[in-house]
């Protein structure tokens, strides 16, 4: 048994919430960031905002104040969109112990620093850091339907200690301990999902998207192994796994914002109709490309995706750039 308590209320916390809960055995609590959206869930025992249609747990404990749900457990399972996870572990610092454990499922880069989500939350918190990543759309999640994700930790024994906890037979778990691999590989994949949106909202067709997929694999391994991470991982669940899931599935919000670009929208407008869900690449990019511009790694796919979505460049010069770059081996 564990006292977990998940920190964000957006459709991916509330889906491993409950796959927690369907688990048994924890005692669960869900800190939500708005006053609004706790208030609705205590009344309609839904998360009718991020993830309509699910009956919330009757013992699950909802509360707006980190003070009431971090003390009352040992395991701090992060699921905050990236923007807003330092403001959250400032907020949360002063609560947080060496026995915590803390879990990051967050998929992102920090904007500035180009940290990852972990170590921002080990600069701030003396807890115990592991991640959680791989293909896993929070709907089918919430669903129950079989989900295989990877969780990382330099420290074995607690890899395996959250691998016990988080494991039931709908959400199975491999634990890594390249946390560097498996949190690159889960951020990096949203911005080649953006772009393989792109060209399926230009109806290039299916060559196209499998192109992007495998040399995005090939920039992505190489900013990661850049960045101390093994090139084994990124074949891993969080790497070719999580790529594949959002390249191709439609219920990726990151593809989906690249179809829309693709078809001509422009970027406000479609984050404006997003009604305040994340997408995460479209930040992700910009700090993927700062990242890789320290470490001195070409990824030309970023680099277009980051011109299309913050410099105006039009979707279908993008794709005949990268159509023109020099002849290469692979
Ligand atoms: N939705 C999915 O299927 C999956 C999402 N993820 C990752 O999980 C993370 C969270 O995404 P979702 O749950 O999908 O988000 P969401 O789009 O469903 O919800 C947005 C969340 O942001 C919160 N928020 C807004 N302003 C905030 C603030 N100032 N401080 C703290 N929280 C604030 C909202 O309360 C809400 O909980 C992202 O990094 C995403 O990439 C990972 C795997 C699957
Ligand atoms: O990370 C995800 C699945 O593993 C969810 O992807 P989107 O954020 O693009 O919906």
């Amino acid at each position: 048994m564990s006292r977990i308590a998940v920190l964000g209320a957006g459709a991916w916390g509330t889906a491993l919430m409950l796959s927690l809960a369907r688990r048994g055995g924890h005692e669960l609590t869900l800190w939500a960031h708005s006053e609004q959206d706790a208030t609705e869930m205590l009344a309609l025992r839904e998360n009718r905002r991020f993830l309509p249609g699910f009956a919330l747990p009757e013992d699950l404990k909802i509360t707006t104040l980190l003070a009431e749900a971090i003390p009352a457990s040992e395991i701090v399972l992060c699921v905050v969109p990236s923007e807003h996870l330092r403001a959250t572990f400032v907020d949360a610092a002063s609560l947080l112990t060496p026995d915590h454990a803390v879990i990051s499922a967050t998929k992102g880069i920090e904007q500035g620093t180009y940290l990852r989500m972990s170590q921002v939350i080990e600069e701030l918190t003396p807890a115990k850091v592991a991640v959680l990543s791989g293909p896993s759309f929070a709907q089918e999640v919430a669903q129950g339907m079989p989900t295989v994700v990877t969780i990382a930790s330099k420290n074995r024994t607690l890899a395996q200690r959250l691998q016990s906890d988080f494991s039931s037979s709908t959400f199975r778990t491999y634990a890594n301990d390249d946390v560097v691999g498996v949190e690159l590989g889960g951020a990096l994949k949203n911005v080649i999902a953006l772009a393989a949106g792109v060209v399926a909202g230009l109806e290039l067709g299916h060559n196209v998207a499998a192109a992007l997929m495998t040399r995005g694999i090939a920039e992505i391994t190489r900013l990661a192994v850049a960045c101390g991470g093994r090139p084994e991982t990124l074949a891993g669940l969080s790497g070719v796994g999580d790529l594949v899931l959002t390249c191709t599935g439609s219920l990726s919000r990151n593809r989906t914002v690249g179809i829309e670009l693709g078809k001509g929208r422009k970027l406000p407008e479609i984050i404006a109709s997003l009604n305040g869900k994340v997408a995460e690449g479209v930040l992700s990019t910009s700090a993927a490309l700062g990242l890789a511009r320290k470490h001195g790694v070409e990824m030309p796919i970023t680099e277009q995706m980051e011109a299309v979505l913050h410099e105006g460049k039009a979707p279908m010069e993008a794709i005949r750039e990268l159509m023109t770059r020099s002849l290469r081996a692979e």
